[in-house]
């Protein structure tokens, strides 16, 4: 499959990373578009993809256009590219709060589009893409779009109306788990530590302990309380953080971030 890049930035280029180092795409069958030259230069160096000149070109030879610009241009390129766009042609989304609704609006209720939200650890293979299809996807496509993002790590065909919270749970996640992780290294370093040592601990801590949850299925709670020995170190933590509010903060996180992904759906 033909696929075109309509903007090369970091989430653009996260998923381009991720189907060439998952061999799920050849480079041969890439085109990207992206104003800024020295990206487009970059890339075409590092994996040898090819350029379009504008964004009509590149989707008239692409069979899968993947949008990967900021929301507030969605509108705008959809209305420039709209021409070459037929009924065989499917668009890819990724913009927090651009609903399936939205697209067809502006190219046709007959076309075929797919509401993606990826994460930035598709750069590593390790992502996580919520999927939602419009009705024109048949089930043969359907198949081979989730087959094509599993290439860069999970994929979950999941509900419209829950899109504004599964990117809070995962498309902004990196961000929150990067925080948290930084201000246990500071704890790190204000204990001794080296700082390099203290993230290359932590990266396998937490990354060891997310997994506990998904391979042992057991409830995160019932997990915490194994780590917790009657009078030991851990629920000295455990104290602090409840004293600090971190549960409070992590909710209204969501809460907070759930409801712009709702905002940027109204504008
Ligand atoms: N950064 C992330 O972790 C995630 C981002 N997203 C979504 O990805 C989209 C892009 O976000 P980022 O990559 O973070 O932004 P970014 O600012 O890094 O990338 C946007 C790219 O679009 C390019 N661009 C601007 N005008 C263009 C045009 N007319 N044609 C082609 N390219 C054009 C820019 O030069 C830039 O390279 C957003 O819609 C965002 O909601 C979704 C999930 C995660
Ligand atoms: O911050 C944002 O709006 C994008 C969507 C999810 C992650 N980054």
């Amino acid at each position: 499959m033909k696929i075109g890049f309509i903007g090369t930035g970091n989430m653009g280029q996260a998923i381009l990373e991720g189907f060439i180092v998952s061999e799920k795409v050849k480079k041969e069958d890439i085109f990207i578009y992206d104003p800024d030259q020295l990206k487009l230069d970059t890339l075409i160096k590092k994996y040898g993809v090819s350029t379009a000149e504008n964004e009509n070109k590149l989707a008239e030879s692409s069979e899968l256009i993947i949008l990967a610009v900021k929301p507030n241009i969605y509108d705008k390129i959809l209305e420039k590219i709209k021409s070459n766009i037929d009924g065989k042609k499917k668009i890819l989304t990724i913009a927090a709060g651009y609903s399936v609704d939205r697209a067809e609006g502006i190219l046709g209720n007959d076309k075929k589009i797919i509401r993606t939200m990826p994460n930035m650890p598709a750069q590593i293979l390790e992502g996580m893409t919520g999927v939602v299809f419009n009705k024109n996807i048949t089930h043969e496509e359907k198949a081979e779009i989730l087959e094509l993002l599993t290439g860069f790590g999970g994929a979950e065909e999941i509900d419209e109306k829950l899109m504004h919270v599964f990117t809070s749970i995962s498309g902004s996640i990196p961000a929150v788990v990067d925080i948290f992780i930084e201000a246990l290294a500071d704890g790190a370093v204000l204990n001794g530590m080296p700082r390099d040592k203290a993230y290359r601990i932590l990266s396998e801590a937490v990354a060891g302990s997310a997994h506990m949850i998904g391979k042992t299925k057991k409830h995160p709670g019932l997990l915490k309380d194994e780590v917790c020995s009657p009078g030991g170190t851990t629920i000295e933590a455990v104290a602090a953080l409840e004293k600090g509010g971190f549960r409070a903060a992590l909710i209204e996180a969501v809460n907070k971030c759930t409801e712009k992904s709702v905002k940027l759906s109204e504008k």
